[in-house]
């Protein structure tokens, strides 16, 4: 029971093992997956953020280009303009400088500032000395070399020439000019120099990107020298002011890819190091470039922290319902496991019961330490003080003597054979030395093939029920005895005479030998009753019987009353001489009992009796051959009686074979 307590319990673990390992394989499972979808979802919210760069670069890089060329065109409408020109070009000539024309060109320079937002706007003549300017904004002295070139240039070409922006500028804010000549007919008269705060008119357009990232920031560039650049806005997230100093151009910084040629989205590092996704493009018309960037790990950590958020709600969703379902589970287990403990107690007390009740112990038998666990009962059987290991030296010194060597035979064979084991022997119990009989049922465990390792068994004290066997065989044999004896003188029966006379028959047909047989009659009985009474004729029917038994001896030998006051005296192997003698030495017998018999015709009127003697050498042994032939021989024994009677009676007469 404990073995199977064990079992169940090794059953209940080893289920358990299998749901935690089942538990971890689901949960290794499902984060494998989420790592899988996680790096998927990553990779497309990535090419999202491209996408969004691309679009964003686009259309910033198309508002600035567009922004130049209205400046562009608004310069060369100005340089169109033949009032202007021409006003101009008689302000000039005039001697003390009309003033009227002075005036009129004033307020022309005032619309251009106030209409199309110049922050300044210089009259210059041809060789770069200052005609005049909005508000008595003073001239830059010397004029710098950048803009007397754009100065030339625009009047070489006659058309307007940017003044690209400077780092540092001239200007306490970032700037763009535009050289503007103007022309009287042909004739070149001054220049305009349109100069554009960049900070309420360009950078708004580039900054116009507005999303909720801590890095995210668009920059337009342009070549400073050979190898670096500037930033024309300023970028407030990176700390970087609008024309700040020339930043050196870094071999995988997004400006150097501008530079090379590059164009939309590439990878690369900003100048603080950071890993940054850009989308370049060039500005058409203007040696600029924008690049829109973003800071690659922002990009992953946000889509990662979105994207975490949601699988961690899933996962812990998941592992929520896998804690409830263990949860159940572990519930649902315990709940067995309780039932099961109270069934097996049950049971384990039931069959207590029943083995106390039966007086039936159990024993368990170690193959391999040779030893023998035995339970409370057994040990009680035994006489031994309690339960547990008995050592098999032990248990054989309480096997009797006369039993131990087939019950250890039993037990090998057993063993040998895989068999079951079913003995009955005898022990003396340990403690007052008791012989008692015991019974064992016994079988080995484990499954066909494998190695056997214990024999378990069923051990009962049956010592009161052998006694009853006992008694009762002996009872039957008495029953046995009593259907072929005569109840009324003790001696066989006609049944035991028959199964005598087919055994001794069979025999004499194997030996060769003959079968003799006596018919014995009282007589005159008939008279005796009548003179003495039925129970008289009893009593005198059981000692002629006493006589007659007393008579017989030898091996197969039997006398039995045939029927009334008939009997048979069997007398195997002998001759008809021989037992015609030995009737004749029981006519002798009963005279010499000397009963008297007033009612007999014999002399002397004593109990006598007439016997008739037949002898055979059985033939065959096969029905009917056997039957007819002691048929016949009984036949003419009683024939032989018959002529003993007739001849005179108490006396013996032979009837020699066919
Ligand atoms: N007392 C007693 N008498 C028996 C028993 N069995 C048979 N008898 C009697 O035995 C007598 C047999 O008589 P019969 O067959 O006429 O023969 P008989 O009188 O002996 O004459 P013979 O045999 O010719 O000498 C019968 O009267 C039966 O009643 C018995 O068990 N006890």
């Amino acid at each position: 029971m404990e073995a199977l307590t064990r079992e169940k319990n090794a059953a209940y673990k080893k289920q358990k093992r299998g749901y935690w390992l089942l538990v971890l394989g689901v949960v290794l499972l499902a984060l494998s997956s989420v790592v899988w979808v996680y790096e998927r979802r990553s990779d497309e919210y990535s090419l999202q953020v491209q996408e969004r760069l691309r679009l964003v670069g686009e259309v910033q890089s198309k508002s600035v280009a567009d922004w130049r060329r209205a400046r562009m065109a608004d310069a060369g409408a100005l340089s169109q303009d033949p009032l202007f020109s021409k006003a101009l070009a008689e302000w000039l000539h005039s001697q003390q400088r009309d003033h009227r024309q002075e005036a009129l060109l004033r307020q022309r320079l005032r619309v251009l500032v106030e209409y199309d937002q110049y922050a300044l706007v210089y009259l210059l003549d041809t060789r770069g000395q200052l005609l005049m300017s909005t508000d008595s904004a003073a001239l830059p002295r010397p004029l710098p070399a950048q803009e007397r070139q754009a100065l030339q240039q625009a009047l070489d070409r006659a058309e307007p020439v940017a003044v690209e922006p400077q780092a540092p500028g001239y200007f306490a804010f970032p700037f763009f000019g535009v050289m503007t000549p103007l022309y009287d007919g042909f004739e070149p008269v001054g220049v305009a120099w349109l100069v554009m705060d960049l900070r309420g008119t360009l950078f708004p357009l580039v900054q116009a990107w507005q999303v909720q990232s801590q890095s995210a920031e668009a920059v337009l560039t342009q070549l400073e020298g050979e190898d670096s650049v500037i930033n024309i806005n300023p970028l407030p997230k990176s700390g970087v002011a609008a024309l700040s100093k020339p930043l050196p151009l870094t071999r995988s910084g997004p400006a150097m890819q501008a530079v090379r040629g590059g164009r939309g989205i590439v990878r690369g590092v900003n100048h603080m190091d950071q890993p940054v996704i850009s989308m370049v493009s060039a500005i058409d018309g203007a040696p600029w470039w924008l690049i829109v960037q973003i800071d690659e790990a922002e990009i992953l950590n946000d889509a990662r922290r979105r994207e975490g958020l949601a699988f961690g709600l899933l996962i812990g969703a998941l592992l929520l319902l896998l804690a409830l379902l263990g949860g159940i589970w572990q519930w649902s287990a315990w709940r067995a496991e309780r039932t099961l403990k109270r069934e097996l107690q049950l049971h384990i007390r039931w069959l207590d019961s029943a083995q106390q009740a039966a007086a039936l112990g159990y024993f368990v038998y170690d193959l391999g330490k040779k030893e023998f666990y035995i339970s409370e009962i057994t040990a009680r059987i035994f006489g031994v003080a309690a339960g547990g290991w008995l050592p098999l030296h032990r248990w054989a010194a309480l096997v009797e003597k006369e039993d131990r060597k087939a019950v250890f035979a039993a037990h090998e064979q057993t063993i040998a054979q895989r068999q079951h084991l079913h003995v009955q022997y005898r022990i003396r119990r340990a403690d007052n030395g008791v012989q008692r009989w015991i019974q064992v049922w016994a079988e080995l465990d484990g499954r066909e093939g494998e190695r056997p390792s214990c024999m378990i068994g069923i051990v009962q004290d049956i010592t009161e029920r052998k006694q009853v066997d006992e008694q009762l065989e002996e009872y039957r044999r008495q029953l046995e005895n009593q259907v072929r004896l005569d109840p009324l003188t003790g001696i066989a029966n006609r049944l035991a005479l028959q199964e005598a006379l087919h055994k001794e028959w069979r025999r004499a047909a194997r030996h060769g030998q003959s079968v003799a047989l006596l018919m014995l009659d009282l007589d005159y009985f008939k008279a005796y009753n009548d003179t003495y009474g039925h129970v008289q004729g009893d009593v005198c029917l059981c000692e002629v019987a006493r006589v007659l038994a007393a008579s017989v001896g030898r091996e197969g030998e039997l006398v039995a009353r045939y029927g009334g006051e008939e009997f048979m005296v069997l007398l195997p192997g002998s001759t008809l001489a021989q037992a015609q003698a030995f009737g004749q030495q029981l006519v002798l017998a009963v005279q010499r009992l000397d009963l008297p018999h007033a009612g007999s015709s014999v002399p002397g009127q004593r109990v006598t009796i007439s016997v008739g003697v037949a002898c055979a050498r059985p033939g065959g042994l096969q029905e009917p051959e056997q039957t007819d032939g002691f048929t016949a021989l009984i036949e003419r024994a009683d024939g032989a009686l018959y002529a003993a009677k007739q001849a005179g009676r108490d006396r013996c007469c032979a009837v020699p074979g066919p």
